[in-house]
């Protein structure tokens, strides 16, 4: 076993990232047609080519400032392990219903089964039921696994394998699940919410809806992916008579458009003090309710309604200064950036953050509470240098990757914070 491991740490949303869970977009973001692409949980169908040099942005600035490990590197490590590859194999043909392909996919060297399980595996033809399937693959690709942060969530030192709402994704944690329970990279604690909730259909749970706040607060989003059901479960198993964790505040959100899916594409935190907010969900009055959830010797001692989520976390002596998505002045500009992941902002260090540059009104809005406008090239080639600067915005192209549906928190799974 490997002495280098990492010890996962994430306490808050803003601390010094420190380590972080990348994956580069491959052919799995173009391998679907337009019949598909809905089943996909896209918009629209990728330029791969131009979609890998926006993330290359990310991961260039990212480099630059903590350690990052690329999934796929991991994954081709455990599958060479044949116990943790069978395991992994047969979790993947039960769930997907492709038993018959488990001895060819054990055969598979390491490199080219980290591809397959990745990329997808088109189907072998060998009835006539097959050939008159509609289905060009037996697994399918994974097209959203540059959104890393979804399949699974660093709490302290805790990694929660997530409970995708949708099947489409459900491999993605798998992987991740083998990645930490390998023991082969991390010091971690593993909690997976699919053994956890004992095939419960409505417990479903992604990341893009967890925040931590802070060692004693989360922030969840309830709505498409999360589920009320999941919630509960995650207190029950997060906030044990040991654990620090003593709030819970929830927030509704609509089912529809997508671009509601998580918690993360209305609200993100951007230093100590300030979060990104899309207005008409996170400050106006609007029926998806604010509910803080209090905890006290692993039990809940009360639920209750409260305003919003900036009011709740006043509460809780965490003061924040909103900045509004899509800028004050028109609501359609605000309904428009926050479609293009205008408020999913990833935090690197308090009040440095990353975001697209597209969305123009919002970083003017930024610009105006004191954040320096960085576009990523200029830290990627040396131009200037983060350590240096005070309140920034570090900002990436982003034509294609929005179109997958996420923006940079989405994309970055944090494992270790200062
Ligand atoms: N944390 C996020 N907001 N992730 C966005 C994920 C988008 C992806 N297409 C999905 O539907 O699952």
């Amino acid at each position: 076993m490997s002495t280098n491991r990492l010890t996962l740490n994430v306490q808050s949303e803003i601390g010094k990232l420190e380590a972080v869970m990348l994956h580069y977009p491959g052919p799995e973001v173009e391998n679907m047609t337009p019949k598909n692409a809905q089943r996909a949980l896209y918009n629209d169908i990728l330029n791969l080519a131009i979609a890998q040099k926006e993330y290359a942005q990310l991961k260039g600035v990212l480099e630059k400032y903590s350690r990052v490990y690329e999934v796929s590197d991991l994954l081709e490590k455990v599958v060479e392990i044949p116990r943790q590859r069978a395991i992994l194999l047969q979790k993947i043909c039960s769930a997907e219903k492709v038993q018959d392909y488990f001895e060819y996919l054990m055969e598979l060297s390491s490199h080219q089964l980290a591809r397959v399980l990745i990329e997808g595996l088109p189907m072998q033809v060998k009835t006539l039921t097959d050939f008159l399937k509609e289905e060009y693959y037996a697994l399918q690709p994974l097209y959203n696994f540059y959104f890393t942060r979804d399949t699974s969530v660093v709490i302290g030192n805790r990694s929660l394998v997530c409970k995708m709402a949708n099947a489409v994704r459900m491999r993605e944690s798998f992987i991740m699940d083998a990645i930490f329970n390998s023991g082969l990279f991390f010091n971690t604690q593993v909690s997976n919410m699919y053994d956890l909730s004992h095939n419960n259909d409505p417990v479903t749970i992604e990341g893009g809806d967890v925040l931590v706040a802070r060692e004693d607060v989360l922030l969840v989003g309830s709505g498409a992916r999360t589920t009320p059901q999941a919630i509960d479960l995650l207190i029950r198993e997060l906030c044990g008579e040991k654990s620090c964790r003593k709030h819970v505040i929830v927030q509704q959100l609509p089912e529809a458009p997508e671009s509601f899916i998580h918690l993360d594409m209305v609200f993100t935190f951007l230093d100590s003090n300030t979060a990104m907010v899309y207005k008409p969900l996170i400050i106006n009055s609007n029926p998806y309710k604010t509910v803080h959830i209090q905890i006290e010797n692993g039990r809940v001692i009360k639920i209750s309604q409260t305003n919003n989520i900036p009011t709740a976390l006043k509460k809780l002596g965490m003061e924040i200064e909103p900045v509004i998505c899509g800028g004050k002045a028109d609501d359609w500009d605000q309904e428009r950036e926050q479609w293009h992941s205008g408020a999913n902002f990833l935090a690197i260090a308090p009040g440095k953050v990353l975001s697209y540059a597209r969305n123009i009104n919002t970083l003017e809005e930024l610009n105006k509470k004191g954040f320096e406008i960085v576009p990523a090239e200029d830290v990627i080639n040396g131009k200037i240098d983060l350590e240096r600067v005070g309140k920034c915005v570090v900002t990436l192209d982003g034509s294609e990757l929005p179109r997958g549906g996420g923006g940079p928190r989405c994309m970055t799974m944090p494992l270790r914070r200062g």
